[in-house]
């Protein structure tokens, strides 16, 4: 593996719905593999954390797209930096999701952070999850994988999640904001959230985290026998 070129770095792509556990189940995969990690999402949602603490408009293409090409961030074991300032829990509210979710529906932006994204890609390998990361970013990627859960297990993960970090959470209000970003990150013209054809539906209504994470590591060593990486 040392000897590849960048093309042949193995990537792992995991993207799907809002909070259908593919961060979580990406994270614990590349720790497994030791590879890098890559949470796309982040990049959008430190976009709409800058452009709400600078007062850009979420309709503002030119503006927004200003604020990707030029974001300070720094990405550290655990933490996340915007301008040196730890952001880490800031970026996770609900307000921070819906305002990247309308940012990222603009061409200017999304062209904004395609070579941020691509310079995650170094040896051994890379765990990456989004929307368009098998799609867009990572179209070479050795394995695609399209995760998703019911909306209503999506909704009470989320409900869960914001309730042991001691958050206020309301599931009816979970269940319709997750619908409508469901429905806009899926209908917009560039870079939609879909199965493609070459990624692996992981279905994980039902599955535990562990179960989740294993399928993803059975499906990477059979990839690997395949190409034989
Ligand atoms: N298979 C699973 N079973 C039970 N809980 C899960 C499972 N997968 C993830 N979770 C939990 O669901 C919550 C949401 O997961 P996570 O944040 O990884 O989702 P996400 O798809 O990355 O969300 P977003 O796109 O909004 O960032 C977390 O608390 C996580 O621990
Ligand atoms: N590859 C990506 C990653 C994220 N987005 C947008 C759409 C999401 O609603 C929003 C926040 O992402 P999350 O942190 O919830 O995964 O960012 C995208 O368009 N493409």
């Amino acid at each position: 593996m040392e000897s590849m070129g960048l093309n042949r770095v193995p990537v792992i792509t995991i993207d799907g719905p809002s909070a259908s556990g593919k961060g979580t189940v990406a994270h614990l995969v590349a720790k497994e593999l030791g590879f890098h990690y890559l949470d796309s999402g982040a990049l959008y949602r430190l976009v709409a954390l800058k452009a709400l603490q600078s007062g850009v408009m979420s309709t503002d293409e030119k503006k927004l797209a200003l604020v990707a090409i030029n974001l300070d961030v720094v990405f550290r074991d655990e933490e996340i930096y915007l301008e040196k300032k730890q952001v880490t829990e800031k970026i996770r509210t609900e307000e921070c999701g819906n305002m990247a979710s309308q940012l990222a529906s603009y061409p200017a932006v999304r062209e904004a952070l395609i070579s941020r994204q691509r310079a995650f890609r170094k040896l051994p390998g890379l765990v990456t999850d989004g929307r368009d990361m098998g799609s867009v970013i990572f179209p070479d990627a050795l394995l695609k994988i399209f995760l998703t859960a019911s909306p209503e297990v999506r909704a009470q993960r989320r409900y869960k999640q914001l309730i042991e970090k001691g958050l206020n959470a309301n599931i009816a209000e979970l269940q319709k904001d997750i619908q409508e970003r469901d429905a806009r990150d899926s209908k917009r013209g560039v870079a939609p959230l879909q199965k493609n054809a070459d990624a692996r539906l992981l279905d994980t209504t039902s599955l535990s985290i562990l179960q989740a994470q294993n399928r993803v590591l059975e499906w990477f060593r059979e990839c690997c026998a395949d190409e034989s990486v």
